[in-house]
Parts: structure tokens; sequence; C-alpha cells
């Protein structure tokens, strides 16, 4: 029984270290071998207590990190540790991501994908006099980062041809790689069309880590013929699929809906669609030019004393 627990604390503190490189504050490399745990359900309100100190702990550890201050990060590594570490944060992700709790945030993409089809399908019936039956000719390259499981709904669709990483693996199918140490594409066929960043920038605890994560995800897309004029998804890719829990933009000091876009315009995107859930906010934003070199710091945009403090910095 000791041995079992000496065990997963050594496993937590090789995901921490993941983590810290995703934050890009210590460039360690590890590679863990996947997890293949089972989910045991977690409650939602202990789900979300999971979740919240997992987010708090990290946010710690990465400020005691900026100070160098070897003491503190090693009491909060603990500290998370105790917590369950990032197993227990993927699990508590998972409860959170079933139907009876939000759901599967992927299943707006593919609604929208399917809306962009339509719509194109009736404009080219319009001006032709013809209806066009549009279905999507090559499947769209998708990258899923932070990706929990191969069962969500973008993996069942035969729209997508998808590939997914995270800092901590529970499958065969999701690699084990943090998004901000992959490889840069050498060619275009390393690329892809979409990007799925699904509750994943809220995980990076440093303003700074979240606009080079931004930042990063334009050397990842690829403008290919999808954008020529006759297809039903031109003007929509390449793009992001940003997910945010709602408060980061709707109750933040720092970020709203014109500060985000003023960010992602500078980077090159434009949106194309949204939604606002009363947890959550989903984006599709397409790349449409270069990546200007803004700088955008932390600066309040929305004061008042009941605000969080979630806030994305470009350097
Ligand atoms: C809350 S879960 C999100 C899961 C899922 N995408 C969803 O929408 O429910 C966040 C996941 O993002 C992963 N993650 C955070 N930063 C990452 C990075 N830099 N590269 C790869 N995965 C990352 C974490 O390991 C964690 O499993």
């Amino acid at each position: 029984m000791a041995r079992v627990k000496k065990q997963q604390k050594r496993t937590g503190s090789i995901l921490l270290s993941r983590h810290r490189t995703a934050s890009g504050i210590d460039s360690a490399s590890v590679v863990t071998h996947p997890r293949f745990a089972t989910t045991s359900a977690l409650s939602s309100k202990a789900g979300r207590t999971v979740i919240r100190k997992h987010h708090t702990l990290q946010k710690r550890l990465s400020q005691a990190q900026a100070k160098n201050d070897v003491e503190a990060a090693r009491t909060v590594q603990a500290e998370i540790e105790e917590n369950g570490g990032l197993e227990k944060y993927q699990r508590a992700s998972i409860c959170g991501q079933s139907s009876q709790r939000g759901g599967d945030s992927s299943k707006i993409l593919i609604e929208w994908i399917g809306e962009i089809q339509r719509s194109a399908s009736r404009a080219k019936s319009g001006s032709s006099g013809t209806t066009t039956d549009h279905t999507i000719e090559q499947r769209l390259k998708l990258l899923e980062v932070g990706a929990l499981s191969p069962d969500n709904a973008c993996s069942k669709s035969p729209m997508f041809d998808v590939r997914r990483i995270d800092l901590s693996s529970r499958h065969p199918s999701i690699e084990t790689q943090d998004f901000m140490e992959r490889p840069l594409p050498k060619q275009g066929d390393e690329k892809f069309d979409i990007i799925s960043l699904s509750l994943v920038l809220n995980y990076v605890p440093l303003p700074t880590g979240r606009g080079a994560m931004l930042r990063r995800t334009t050397k990842f897309l690829r403008h290919r013929p999808l954008d020529q004029a006759d297809s039903p998804l031109a003007g929509s890719f390449p793009s992001v699929f940003l997910v945010l829990p709602a408060p980061c933009i709707t109750n933040s000091r720092y970020l709203n809906e014109d500060r985000l876009a003023e960010i992602m315009n500078c980077l090159g995107y434009a949106l194309i669609r949204s939604k606002l859930s009363a947890k959550l906010s989903y984006q599709l934003w397409r790349l449409n030019g270069d990546t200007k070199r803004g700088v955008f710091k932390k600066e309040e945009v929305n004061p008042g004393k009941s605000r969080n403090n979630f806030a994305i910095v470009l350097e």
C-alpha cells in the first residue's frame, strides 16, 4: 500500500514538470508513460473543487517559479500532488464533459461547420438556380490540444481527421505532448485546418503563457484549396476553436470580448462564429492574415471588486 502511494506521488511530479513546460517557465522535457486510468465519477461539486484548486495551485507554482523561489515552489508542488495532480484534474474534467454536466464542447464545432456548409449551399443554389449538395471533399485536419478522450463528437464525426495531444495522455490515440514544445511544421502537410483549444488556454497559469499559446497556433494552420471560392468552407478555415469558461470573458478585470478581439485580430484572426452559454464561451476564429508584433499588457478593461483576474498578455 505504502509503495503504491509513493508511486502515485512520483507520477504526479512528472506531470507537473510537463505542466511547467507548458507555461514556458521550465523547459525540462519529460515524457510520461501513457496513463489509461479508468474514470471513476466525481460528484459535480467535488469535481469543480478539484478543478478550481488545481488551477489556483498551478498559478501559485508559476508565481513561485517566476520569482525563483525554490522552497515555495516545492511546497506548492507537494500540495498539487496532495490534491491528486493532473490525473485527478483530468478525471474531474472528463466528468464535466458528460452530457449531464454541460456536455462535449466539440458538438458546437460540428454544429457550426454544418451551418457553414448549409449556408454555402443555399448561396450557391441561389446564384446558379440549382440545388447543390455540398459535402466536404477532404476531411478537415484537426489538432485537438488538451484531448481527454478519443470518444468526443469530433472524434466520431467523419468530417475530421483528428490528431490528439495532451500534457499527459490517457489513451493510446492521444500523444503525450506539450503544444508549446511541438516541433514547428516544416511543410504544409504537417499543418492543420483547425486547432481546438477547448478549456486549455485557461489551464495555462500565466497571462504571458496564454498569449504565447495563441500566437503559436498561427504557425500550425494552413491555407489550402479549401479556401477557394467554390468550397463550402471558403471563408471559414483555417481556424481556431476556442472554448473558455464564460467568466474569463464576461467577468474579468482584464479581458472582455473587445479586448480578446483586439488580441486575436493582432494575431491575424477574425471572429466568424461565437456562442455564450451560462458556463462557457465558444468561438471560432479564422486566420486571415499575418501575425503582427503587437503588444498587449495586463490592463484593466472592466474594473470591479467582484471580478476575476483572467488575462491574456501578448509580448
Ligand atoms: C480542462 S482539460 C480540457 C479537456 C477538453 N479539451 C475539454 O474541452 O473538456 C485541459 C487539458 O489541457 C491540457 N493542456 C494544458 N496545456 C497544454 C499544452 N500546452 N499542451 C497540451 N495539452 C495541454 C491539460 O493537460 C488538460 O488535460
